[in-house]
């Protein structure tokens, strides 16, 4: 069993740095905190970085996750090599590059890029973004599944997370007392569906549609609220397509034990719960 810790970073290629940077700074409102040639790191909360873009395809997408030590990551690695997953042990440049110790990388059943990783860098700096849009930190990614069964149970057998709920098809994923960190969206091709960062309050999520709104940045859904996670919710669309959700107020699973999954109907009564439809085609299966 893979056991992961926490969802930890992601890293997407892009052909517009200066675009990319632009937006993830002035817009959604992350940190510049380093840069190498080719690559912009951006903080979104106590860790060194959280998003990576580096000059490259935006097809080139990856998500990492933290396991506890070099052991285990050796263990994921037979473990995933036992089941045919082709492994990458990254090399010390590319763990250089992550800010982590050591890593390796391989495809989920989709062809999801992942990386596994033993201690990743935090930062003695907190996070604070050039505009006020109350990020308290990265918490999850919805990944595209051409085969959501098949996705659900790799992620849950071959790893340890747990169904939190469904949505059609589509789980929700936990790994920790978070309702979520990963989501899987049926579809028809491989990448990162959306990244999620999470706001303070509800305001925040309120002024960002404004903000955001008034600079022409394309809104996809809400604001809203979700009746799985109980969160606040906006969606709106990056460079390279991407689509970014902040949200506010995402439910605590305390006690494993006495919780159930729930199946909630893939239409929008499933994803909000204040009656605003879904501008995203994964969200409307
Ligand atoms: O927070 C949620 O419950 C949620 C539900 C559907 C889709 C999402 O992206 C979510 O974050
Ligand atoms: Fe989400």
């Amino acid at each position: 069993m893979i056991k992961l810790q926490d969802v930890c970073y992601v890293r997407m290629g892009t052909r517009d740095m200066e675009g990319a940077e632009f937006f993830a700074n002035d817009y959604l409102g992350l940190e510049v905190d380093d840069r190498t040639k080719g690559g912009v790191y951006f903080k979104s909360d106590e860790r060194a970085h959280t998003l990576c873009y580096f000059e490259g395809d935006p097809a080139d997408q990856a998500v990492a996750f933290v396991v506890a030590s070099d052991a285990e990551l050796d263990q994921a690695a037979a473990s995933l090599e036992g089941m045919k997953h082709e492994v990458h042990v990254g090399t010390p440049e590319e763990a250089s590059l992550r800010k982590v110790k050591s890593f390796i990388a391989f495809n989920d059943p989709t062809g999801n890029r992942i990386e596994l990783v033993v201690r990743p860098e935090h930062s003695g700096r907190r996070y604070h973004g050039t505009r006020d849009a109350g990020i308290t930190g990265f918490s999850h990614v919805g990944l595209c599944t051409t085969d959501a069964a098949r996705d659900e149970a790799f992620w849950t057998e071959v790893c340890n997370a747990r169904v939190s709920d469904r949505i059609g098809d589509a789980p929700l994923l936990r790994i920790d007392e978070v309702h979520h960190s990963i989501a899987l969206f049926p579809t028809n091709r491989a990448g990162i569906q959306h990244i999620n960062h999470q706001v303070a309050t509800a305001d925040d999520v309120q002024r960002s549609y404004n903000f955001l709104s008034e600079k022409g940045v394309k809104m996809v859904f809400g604001p809203g609220r979700h009746v799985t996670s109980m969160a606040k919710f906006l969606y709106f669309e990056g460079p390279d397509g991407m689509v970014f959700e902040y949200s506010s107020g995402v439910e605590s699973i305390a006690d494993e034990l006495l919780y159930r999954e729930r199946q909630f109907p893939a239409d929008p009564t499933g994803f909000c719960g204040w009656g605003s439809k879904p501008d995203i085609k994964e969200f409307k299966n």
